[in-house]
């Protein structure tokens, strides 16, 4: 069974696909990131469907890599009889989705085999399948896949075989499409034409980002690049991850459907792309978040789907086993209808970075950011389930209190330095209040560190965010403080968890592993506290951690040294990208002020 960190991602900005290192495409849903998937083999066996494109001797491949700055794949086996090369990537969309492979002979022969099965609705519907001179249909239900390829394949156990010599020099291409099962075939692709065209694609795309240039240029770049395709380009929203139900905790039941957009994740991810200088990709999302929580301020919901559809039922795959018995197997996530008070927060913080990097605020905008507000003023001392969605009973977070401190904070600062109209005294008096509110219950005095919920003991990562939205200096006493308590009693091996999962009543069974995002939080605060070479030395370990096409999951367990939960996580990249781009131009970032500033036409 593959490990997390055996998959690279190729995707169209609709959808994404996980290639394992022994080249097997082991997870798609098509013909979205949130449609059920085809290839489901990633959380149960090969009969969940999978296409397996290698050396028919099998086995891992000896090298693999991005082309450059792009989503094109190449992986590459070398064999007794020769090197062969696999390209895999998929076009950006037009009409229908494409996955396209192309087998390249590099030396000698080699014997290969494609093994295609298509599961559709995550590997419970096999499809009833024809095989023609150059291509295989397949349909069921709603679902029509073709395969297309010079080399002849015919069915053998339930899949869709070629066996193929590949001589040097040969390029064997394969084309899979989907369609509706009732609408006219989509045209034909041309492989070669569209690799070129997908190669100028992601590379132009690239080139476009803030210069990067400095040791961290490679993360920084493939980080983006994964933002990127995690995002939903007809709509703007951005995927937390490309997966669902990838576990927390190898056995455990801690598993959950990602493929939906957080206001949380997606926020964070703008603010790093806005450090980039991807004006575009930030415009596209915040009309994106004006369609999806248009309405009453009090129906904010902290995810939606894709579309900004609201109801998101949860709901379990039992005929799944789940990654390496990991179950349930889940769809959906109940967590949309959680209060998650620091979500105002964030979308504000956001919104008002956007503004700050010179995206013009239309009057929309602008009164939309005005009832989020009015709404928060009335709600900000209700407990919460806070930002780790906790299932237990909701509580006074601190986090969630120091997020709607950082709302009245960006209001009330637009009103006094962007002349937009509201009640900026108002606001800036509940900022005052917030702000005594927090210091008097959600710091522990005794211990000198900012605490999980009010008047509790119990750590939590989130604090280390304190600095970087402007609640206190990095340099203050107890934000050194909380920096040293979540060193000396959350950390394992050097690296950080979420909080204590046996202290802090998250509703759930099991325990999980280090977050990595919250680990380059600690690298940010380090930083923001003048430990510059103790940040330095976390953010370069927390480079080794990335895969060999550097990617990142949720959690990293320290003691197997392998990646866990959902992958490629936003969460993981964008805080990636942030503590990068800090240590890079050496200072503290705060998330007011952008690291790029331009100037906008209007919206
Ligand atoms: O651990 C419990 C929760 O885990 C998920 O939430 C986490 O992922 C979200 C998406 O990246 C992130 O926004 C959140 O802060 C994380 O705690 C899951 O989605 C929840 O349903 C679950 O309760």
């Amino acid at each position: 069974m593959a490990r997390v960190e055996d998959y690279a991602l190729i995707g169209d900005l609709h959808t994404a696909a996980l290639v394992s290192t022994e080249g097997s495409i082991d997870w798609l849903c098509l013909p979205h990131f949130d449609s059920p998937a085809c290839f489901a083999a990633l959380l149960d066996t090969r009969d969940a469907g999978h296409w397996l494109l290698s050396p028919v001797e099998g086995g891992t491949c000896t090298r693999r890599a991005y082309v450059e700055d792009t989503l094109v794949l190449e992986t590459e086996w070398v064999t007794a009889s020769g090197t062969v090369r696999v390209i895999d990537f998929m076009p950006i969309r037009h009409k229908a989705p494409d996955v396209v492979r192309i087998v390249v002979g590099v030396s000698g022969a080699v014997q290969m085999r494609s093994e295609l099965r298509l599961r559709f609705d995550y590997g419970r519907v096999v499809p009833w399948v024809r095989h023609d001179a150059d291509e295989m249909r397949a349909i069921a239900g709603p679902d029509a896949v073709r395969l297309c390829s010079p080399v002849t394949s015919a069915g053998k156990d339930w899949a869709t075989v070629a066996d193929f010599t590949v001589n040097a020099g040969d390029r064997v291409p394969f084309v899979l499409t989907w369609s509706l099962s009732h609408e006219r075939q989509p045209i034909r692709i041309d492989a070669e034409e569209a690799l070129a065209a997908t190669t100028t694609f992601w590379t132009d795309w690239s080139g476009k980002g803030a210069d990067a240039e400095g040791p961290y240029r490679e993360p920084i770049k493939r980080s983006l690049l994964t933002l990127k395709a995690l995002t939903y380009q007809p709509t703007g929203a951005i995927v937390a991850a490309a997966t669902t139900s990838l576990p927390e905790r190898i056995g455990g039941s801690r598993n959950w459907d990602y493929r939906y957009c957080w206001l949380r994740d997606s926020t964070y991810t703008l603010q790093a792309l806005l450090a980039a200088g991807y004006l575009a990709e930030a415009k596209a999302w915040r009309e994106w978040l004006l369609r999806s929580i248009a309405g009453d301020p009090s129906t904010l919901q902290i995810m939606y789907s894709i579309d900004g559809t609201r109801r998101l039922p949860e709901a379990e795959l039992p005929w799944l086993a789940g990654y390496e018995n990991s179950s349930p197997v889940r769809t959906g996530n109940q967590a949309s209808g959680q209060l998650q008070l620091d979500v105002w927060g964030e979308t504000l913080d956001s919104l008002n970075l956007a503004r700050e990097a010179g995206i013009h605020t239309s009057a929309d905008a602008w009164a939309i950011q005005v009832a989020l507000m009015e709404h928060l003023e009335g709600e900000w001392q209700e407990p919460d389930n806070g930002l780790w969605e906790v299932r237990g009973d909701r509580r006074h977070f601190t986090h969630s209190k120091v997020m709607a401190w950082v709302a009245a904070d960006r209001m009330s600062r637009a009103v006094a330095d962007h002349h937009l109209e509201g009640p900026g005294k108002r606001w800036e008096a509940l900022r005052d209040e917030i702000r005594a509110d927090v210091l008097a219950h959600g710091y522990d005095s005794e211990h000198n560190t900012f605490t999980q919920s009010y008047d509790s003991k119990v750590l939590d990562a989130s604090l280390l965010m304190i600095p970087r939205v402007g609640f206190l200096p990095g340099t203050d006493p107890r934000v050194k403080g909380t920096i040293a308590a979540i060193q000396n009693g959350l950390t394992q091996d050097g690296l950080v968890l979420r909080y204590q999962t046996s202290e802090a009543d998250d509703g759930l069974p099991g325990h999980e592993g280090v977050f990595l995002a919250c680990s380059f939080w600690l690298v940010d605060a380090l930083h923001g506290a003048g430990e510059r070479k103790q940040a330095t030395t976390l953010f370069e370990r927390l480079l080794t951690l990335r895969n060999d096409v550097g990617l990142l999951s949720e959690e990293w367990d320290p003691h197997a040294k392998r990646q866990l939960g959902n992958t490629p996580q936003a969460f993981s990249h964008f805080a990636l990208v942030t503590s990068a781009f800090q240590l890079h131009s050496g200072r503290a970032h705060r998330s007011d002020q952008p690291l790029t500033k331009t100037t906008d036409g209007g919206m």
